[in-house]
């Protein structure tokens, strides 16, 4: 029926253990991020993804954001249902003109040689043998992307390629290729970078090894060099994102949400087996961090479990950004029960903003990573957040050399519908 032959995906036999993947190595020091100037702009004028930090040129207040700063206020996002839904039909109406600079990109075309879609996508218990491999299909079956039909805002430009070959950045470090593989550990315990940002939100520091990191590259960018693949998403007028976009699993955009998936043709690609083990890993993770700094077993009632069901892949360029924005669009069900968010970051360090409200003043802010995994659900599940600025040459140079990935930051963000 198919004819599948192995990706080198982590989860080959080669790399079972790396699903334990909690690096013992510190090998990455906390970048002490430079402090940048904030600029606000009034929300009243933005869309739902508009940035509230538009480009680093003026303003005087300094932003606090700190490599894992720790909080412990609550998002009471519990009675925020009917305010969001207040604002966000007031944003969604409001006819916006702002323009932007789009992100140059080069795109190839490649031939359709997808990732297996016959597991179920909710790997669950099978999916915790450890034991998977990730194939590579020829599904002519599925591979109906010419007759997508495209997203009006979706340009007919090739879609961006977030490889190149040719390595963009110039400073190369020695400790980058020594450190780079020392993540075979096996150790179980929960690592002391970790940390519980808020009750509900989690960042578990360097969760992603080196080699998954890659295989993480490549397979989006496999998916992301089809005609599904990446592109700026925007509203039909006035401003696109400052990022490229993928959707698996479920089509989303800024403006027509997810309503752009009943027909067949345009389904998204799924999300592959291997990223959904790596969500329920992480998910697993936290549950243990916060059961251990509580004293409880909780942890599951502060922090549901997530079966992910829709990926949204962004590239970042290093003048990337996204504003401060809610993620709504799922189901009432899936919000009201807080399954979270998680969120892989994978090459560039982001400054990334969270806070109750959309204000950028009053936001926290904590440094993300290459391999590091973010997680907000229960009680911060509708927290605000967003990316202030891409920090530019914060990548490990050996992923970049390995993974080819552009200068920038690869995120990956997991829901359930
Ligand atoms: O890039 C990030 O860290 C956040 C992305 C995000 O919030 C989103 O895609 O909704
Ligand atoms: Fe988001």
């Amino acid at each position: 029926m198919m004819k599948s032959l192995y990706h080198s995906f982590s989860l080959t036999s080669r790399h079972q253990i790396l699903l334990r993947m909690y690096s013992p190595s510190a090998r990455k020091i906390m970048s002490s991020s430079p402090i940048r100037k904030t600029q606000t702009t009034s929300f009243e004028s933005l869309n739902d993804y508009d940035e509230q930090f538009p480009p680093l040129t003026g303003g005087s207040k300094k932003k606090k954001v700190s490599p894992t700063s720790e909080t412990n206020f609550g998002c009471k996002h519990r009675d925020q249902g009917t305010r969001r839904s207040r604002a966000s039909r007031s944003l969604d109406e409001e006819a916006n003109v702002t323009t932007f600079e789009v992100a140059a990109g080069t795109g190839s075309r490649t031939s359709v040689v997808e990732l297996d879609s016959t597991n179920p996508s909710s790997p669950s218990k099978s999916s915790q043998s450890h034991n998977l491999k990730i194939r590579k299909v020829r599904n002519h079956r599925n591979s109906g992307f010419k007759s997508r039909v495209q997203s009006p805002k979706r340009k007919e430009d090739p879609p961006f390629d977030i490889c190149s070959s040719v390595i963009e950045r110039n400073d190369t470090s020695i400790n980058d290729w020594a450190l780079a593989d020392e993540t075979n550990g096996e150790t179980v315990e929960v690592s002391n970078k970790h940390r519980v940002l808020r009750p509900g939100m989690v960042l578990l520091k360097d969760f992603l090894t080196h080699d998954i990191q890659v295989d993480i590259v490549k397979t989006c960018r496999e998916l992301g060099v089809k005609p599904a693949g990446f592109y700026q998403p925007g509203y039909r007028v006035g401003s696109k994102l400052h990022l490229q976009m993928m959707c698996l699993g479920r089509n989303w955009d800024p403006q027509t949400k997810y309503s752009k998936n009943t027909d067949i043709d345009s389904k998204a690609p799924d999300i592959p087996v291997a990223f959904s083990v790596l969500v329920e890993e992480a998910i697993r993770e936290a549950h243990a961090l916060i059961d251990r700094e509580s004293g409880t077993e909780d942890a599951e009632r502060i922090l549901p479990v997530m079966s992910p069901d829709i990926c949204i892949v962004n590239f970042y360029s290093e003048s990337g950004r996204l504003g401060l924005h809610q993620d709504r669009d799922e189901s009432q069900e899936s919000i009201g029960k807080g399954l979270p968010i998680v969120s892989f970051s994978i090459g560039d360090s982001a400054e990334f903003l969270y806070g109750e409200k959309r204000d950028v003043e009053e936001a926290e802010g904590v440094i993300l990573e290459s391999g590091d995994v973010l997680i907000f659900g229960g009680e911060c599940r509708m927290m605000f957040h967003g990316v202030k600025s891409i920090i530019p040459n914060s990548a490990p140079m050996s992923l970049l050399n390995e993974s080819k990935l552009r200068t920038g930051r690869l995120n990956l963000t997991f829901r359930h519908f």
